[in-house]
């Protein structure tokens, strides 16, 4: 059993593979196995979790998931705790695991009752796992509710019950103030749900169980990337060797946003940064910050640099875009950009040209952006989060990075798409985004692969705010960007 981090390297497997990978492993095994071994785990975690608790409100549902929490209850109540088992469900329909572990749960004298406990210290959610195939109902959703509330720690069997462990999208709102604790132990695979979308703050810590299977075949439907490898600079190196980022953007009144992305691709390590402002009137020099080199955003060759494009560009940024999509040896394109390209066929045909020239872009929207790229509305692409990456991938020939809670990257092609586990609430204020366009810019230059430069970038962003202490000044987009490591 381990506990995913953002350091963690793993691969994450549908619901269907997951299936496949389940029906391999328990043929490979005496029967109830894998049910005993996926209590026990439950039963240690909770130990662990809420050591001094005495009792513990155990829901299980009418599936295996419910039959996890039966074993768990027996485990328990073995080594001295006070189980409660609520059962929303019917015994004599119970499937045959979950009818031996609920023998077993009876046989260790675990109480069961109609209603929840007054008093406890745990809950263990084992009402719907990777079987659930509608929003809870009735009973349980009253119970679910219960727990959000009840601010003692909710351990949550392989997936949170009502969380759609391929997509992430949970049937009902967890409270931003909730205080509840949250843990999740998930069996035999890691979903993608887990970790996008509701899922980070549905199933809260996860950890991980492969229940002694750990061979299989299935390939996987997405990736944790885990800590990139620290970039090496040889004592040789240049401000050459590291690239020309030009960031164009910052239409009148909006110079901030370019010069936000300017200074995170300096700090990020690109050898020089040129920032093309669309303002006619916008100083010549920024003097608290020397090192970017302002000029005219119309005019800047951008044969032989990497374009980051849109930070602050409203509405001037449409009349830059040919050159740019034309032009620009790699490209970043944020923002403005993004929603002048998605209301123009012209430029989306431009956008797609570019791979077909061998010239790597990579795109940052967030869902409002991604669903007019698409012609979808936000809650469609927050419905499958990963479809909608692959999506924007493949039409337009891109890097994609839809970004919100378990940021997706995705790549047009076979490889599989990543979600990124750093980053938290920290990181929305006004201006993130465009430090990360700077970042990914400078990685770019840094000629790394596209999909590499993304999944390095998003994932060093998010560690600088996970990173960030917590008693420190609010975490600003100025801030970010000087901290963007190398
Ligand atoms: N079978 C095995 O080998 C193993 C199963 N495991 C557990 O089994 C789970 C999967 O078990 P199941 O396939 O039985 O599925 P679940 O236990 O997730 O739920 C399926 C049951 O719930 C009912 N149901 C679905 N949605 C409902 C809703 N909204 N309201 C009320 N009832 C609903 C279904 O009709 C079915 O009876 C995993 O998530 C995992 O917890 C683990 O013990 C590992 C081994
Ligand atoms: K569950």
């Amino acid at each position: 059993m381990y506990r995913v981090t953002s350091a963690t390297a793993a691969d994450l497997f549908d619901i269907t593979a997951t299936r496949r990978i389940e029906r391999a492993a328990a043929a490979a095994l005496p029967a109830h196995t894998l049910m005993q071994r996926a209590g026990l785990a439950v039963a240690r975690l909770a130990m662990a979790v809420a050591p001094h608790a005495r009792t513990v409100w155990i829901a299980c549902g009418p599936g295996n998931n419910g039959g996890d929490g039966f074993e768990a209850a027996a485990q328990l109540r073995q080594r001295g705790f006070m189980p409660v088992v609520t059962f929303a469900g019917d015994a004599d329909r119970l499937p045959p695991d979950a009818k031996a572990s609920l023998q077993r749960a009876r046989d260790a004298q675990v109480i069961f009752a109609q209603e929840p406990p007054t008093d406890y210290e745990l809950t263990i959610d084992a009402l719907l796992g990777i079987g659930a195939t509608r929003p809870p109902e009735g009973v349980m959703v009253e119970w679910l509710q219960e727990m959000d509330a009840s601010g003692q720690p909710v351990l949550s069997v392989d997936v949170p019950s009502g969380l759609n462990a391929d997509t992430g999208v949970l049937s009902r709102r967890i409270s931003a103030d909730a205080r509840t604790p949250r843990v999740c132990l998930t069996f035999l695979t890691l979903k993608p749900g887990l970790f996008t979308a509701n899922g980070r703050d549905a199933a809260g810590t996860v950890w991980f169980d492969d229940l002694g299977c750990d061979k299989h075949a299935e390939p996987p439907t997405a990736r944790l990337a885990g800590r990139p490898k620290a970039p090496r600079r040889t004592h040789a190196s240049h401000k050459g060797s590291y690239g020309d980022v030009a960031v164009i953007g910052g239409a009148p009144g909006m110079a901030g946003a370019a010069l936000l992305a300017g200074s995170a691709a300096l700090h990020a390590g690109a050898g020089r940064v040129f920032v093309g402002l669309l303002d006619p009137s916008a100083a010549p020099v920024d003097t608290a910050q020397p090192e970017l080199m302002l000029r005219d955003g119309h005019t800047l060759d951008l044969s032989d640099m990497t374009a980051v494009c849109g930070c602050g560009g409203g509405t001037a940024i449409r009349a830059a875009l040919p050159r740019v999509l034309t032009t620009a040896a790699a490209l970043v394109l944020d923002a403005d950009a993004l929603n002048a390209i998605a209301a123009d066929s012209a430029l989306q045909m431009q956008l797609v040209s570019r791979a077909q020239r061998g010239q790597p872009t990579v795109i940052t929207p967030h869902p409002l952006e991604a669903a007019r790229l698409l012609g979808y509305a936000a809650s469609d692409v927050q419905a499958d989060r990963l479809a909608a990456a692959r999506q924007l991938a493949t039409r337009f020939g891109v890097v994609a990075v839809l970004k919100g809670s378990g940021t997706v990257i995705a790549a047009d092609g076979d490889a599989s798409p990543v979600i990124n586990l750093t980053g938290n609430a920290k990181l929305a204020t006004a201006g993130t985004g465009d430090v990360l366009a700077g970042m990914i810019g400078a990685a770019l230059a840094a000629k790394q692969s596209p999909f590499e430069a993304a999944c390095e970038a998003v994932w060093r962003h998010g560690h600088v705010a996970d990173t960030w202490p917590a008693d420190a000044a609010p975490l600003t987009a100025g801030t970010l960007a000087r901290q963007a490591p190398v």
